[in-house]
């Protein structure tokens, strides 16, 4: 269904009206005028906690907002998507990780194939793989259990599995070392191989496609560098394959008996929950990953079924939205207070910028606003201390979800509260600000003279009004990081409904696939690169330069 430019819409026209003043609201203002206003703007579902009341809205702006939902038909997408249907319309594919997640015995029939059936089979698969390489059963060509696990593959074969990994250690086998390797940069290939031992290294080769450059060039240098030491017949108890493409996967000499399927139906940023999940499954075990998966199957029905007025990842889409669209956000920040989600910010950039970075609908018109911002972030403590300075006092309005767990899995003492006391503290301090006469009075009660003071005080104020999410939940436990990652991926999905944007293609990145296989051959080549513009030509010559140094 074509849908009409979201500028013209009678619900967009009626936000945009709205945001004329509410733009300009003082958060101060409405926290001091309702009381009421944290129960109001937040919400419970699958362990998670979302609290929106620090944002530059009101129950009215958050009822215009829905109504805008509806009319973009973000209910319609999303029971699309949970039944199958192909909304990844430029590949004609359907977009179905959810079904990855459906408790056993559940059927969903996509193209008269049970696919409720197939995914309990390749779970089955992975069990029984993961206990026998956790037991010790599994034993490497010379008879020695698996120590060291290397995953291999970039993007959505790398990211989720890194994360979740990360993110899920204190649940981990004692004796597995998980290492992943992405980069076609050798550097990270020969940093993993330094720490690893080929009599008891596990090699994951994950890609969907089993096509990709730098998996494929990763895979070859692990294969060549465990020959130094092994024979071709010890293969197959240390490399194992991931892949939608059986054919490529036996064409790499990785036999077939050997390989964890996934289909075509699930997009590479939303793979985690297949059998690209394998080292996480490795490390946490199979009981824990069926946790993750069950965390993840929550929210999915929280997502499906509740009011939207009561729905997580639709309100959090359309808060976005609204900071994006309304007050010219540009960017969002993550800020985990969790050392162990450190590299959600790095997941949450493929799963929403490539989710959403696009600029025409699904119908091929230019869109007509803006898009996806740019998502970023790192650790909070350590974000404070490095970039939060721009976002308390610089001149762009960043929002930030602060995401954190009420009691840590550790037993330190006094470390969770001072976390926690940073998290709150900060999401206050972007809301409030400092005026001009707060600061006057901090500076006066250093005794400070009158010129001191004039000269320090516009450094002192702090504008506030900034907007910010904040997140939490118990512990980081396997179930709680299912729901969280299904949040956002659903969050996804509701903004691109509301773009009218395909959220699962990805061709912007194709083009610098292709020119990178060109001047490759020009590197390796004795072509001399002339097609070029004089910069590429230009770097090309240095580069051919520095190998006959
Ligand atoms: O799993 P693969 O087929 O190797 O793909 C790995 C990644 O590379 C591609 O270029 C896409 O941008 C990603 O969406 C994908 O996750």
């Amino acid at each position: 269904m074509r849908l009409p430019a979201l500028t013209s819409t009678a619900n967009f026209l009626a936000l945009a009206s709205h945001a004329t003043t509410a733009r300009t609201w003082q958060m101060r203002q409405l926290f001091a005028a309702d009381a009421q206003r944290f129960p109001k703007l937040t919400v419970d579902a699958a362990g998670l906690f979302l609290d929106y009341s620090k944002n530059r809205l009101d129950s009215r702006t958050v009822g215009l907002l829905l109504d805008l939902a509806r009319e973009r038909g973000v209910e319609s997408l999303r029971d699309a998507m949970f039944a199958g249907e192909k909304i990844n319309l430029t590949e004609q594919r359907a977009v179905l990780h959810t079904a990855l997640r459906m408790p056993r015995g559940k059927a969903l029939v996509v193209d008269g194939q049970d696919i409720g059936h197939d995914v309990h089979a390749v779970l089955d698969q992975i069990k029984d793989f993961t206990d026998r390489v956790r037991s010790g059963a599994w034993l490497g060509y010379t008879g020695k259990p698996i120590t060291d696990v290397v995953n291999i593959g970039i993007g959505g074969s790398d990211l989720g599995p890194k994360m979740a990994v990360l993110a899920l250690r204190s649940y981990s086998h004692p004796r597995l070392k998980m290492h992943f390797v992405s980069n076609v940069d050798g550097h990270d290939m020969d940093a993993a191989l330094a720490q690893v031992n080929p009599e008891t290294t596990l090699f994951i080769v994950a890609s969907k496609t089993f096509t990709t450059a730098e998996t494929m060039l990763n895979a070859g240098t692990a294969r060549h560098w465990f020959l130094q030491s092994a024979t071709e017949a010890d293969l197959p108890r240390h490399f194992v394959a991931v892949s939608t493409n059986q054919q490529a996967v036996a064409a790499f000499g990785i036999d077939t008996a050997n390989m964890f399927p996934f289909w075509d139906w699930v997009g590479g940023r939303y793979s985690v929950w297949s059998a690209i999940g394998l080292s996480l499954a490795l490390a946490v075990g199979f009981g824990y990953f069926t946790d993750f998966l069950a965390g993840a199957h929550a929210m999915d029905e929280h997502f499906r079924t509740a009011p939207l007025e009561q729905n997580m990842p639709v309100l959090l889409a359309m808060v976005g939205f609204w900071n994006r669209q309304f007050l010219d956000a540009g960017s969002l920040s993550i800020a985990p207070y969790h050392q162990d989600l450190s590299r959600f910010p790095a997941y949450l950039q493929q799963l929403d910028m490539e989710s959403n970075g696009k600029r025409v609908t699904r119908s091929g018109a230019v869109v007509d606003t803006p898009t996806c911002p740019v998502v970023w972030g790192e650790c909070g403590t350590n974000a404070q201390h490095a970039y939060f300075q721009l976002l308390h006092q610089g001149t762009d309005v960043t929002p930030i979800d602060f995401i954190a767990t009420l009691r840590a899995t550790h037993d330190l003492a006094g470390h969770h509260d001072a976390l926690l006391a940073n998290c709150f503290a900060q999401s206050e301090a972007f809301m409030k600000g400092k005026t001009e006469e707060e600061a006057r009075a901090d500076l006066q009660a250093l005794k400070l003279s009158e010129e001191e003071i004039a000269t320090l005080l516009p450094h002192k104020i702090f504008p506030g009004n900034r907007p910010s999410n904040t997140i939490l939940m118990d512990q980081l436990n396997p179930s709680a990081l299912g729901a969280l990652i299904a949040l956002y991926e659903h969050k996804t999905l509701v903004q691109g409904a509301i773009w009218d944007v395909n959220s699962f293609d990805q061709w912007g990145v194709e083009l610098g696939k292709v020119l990178a296989k060109n001047i490759q051959a020009e590197l390796t080549g004795s072509v001399q690169p002339e097609r070029h513009d004089s910069s590429t030509n230009g770097l090309i010559v240095m580069a051919k330069a520095a190998q006959h140094l």
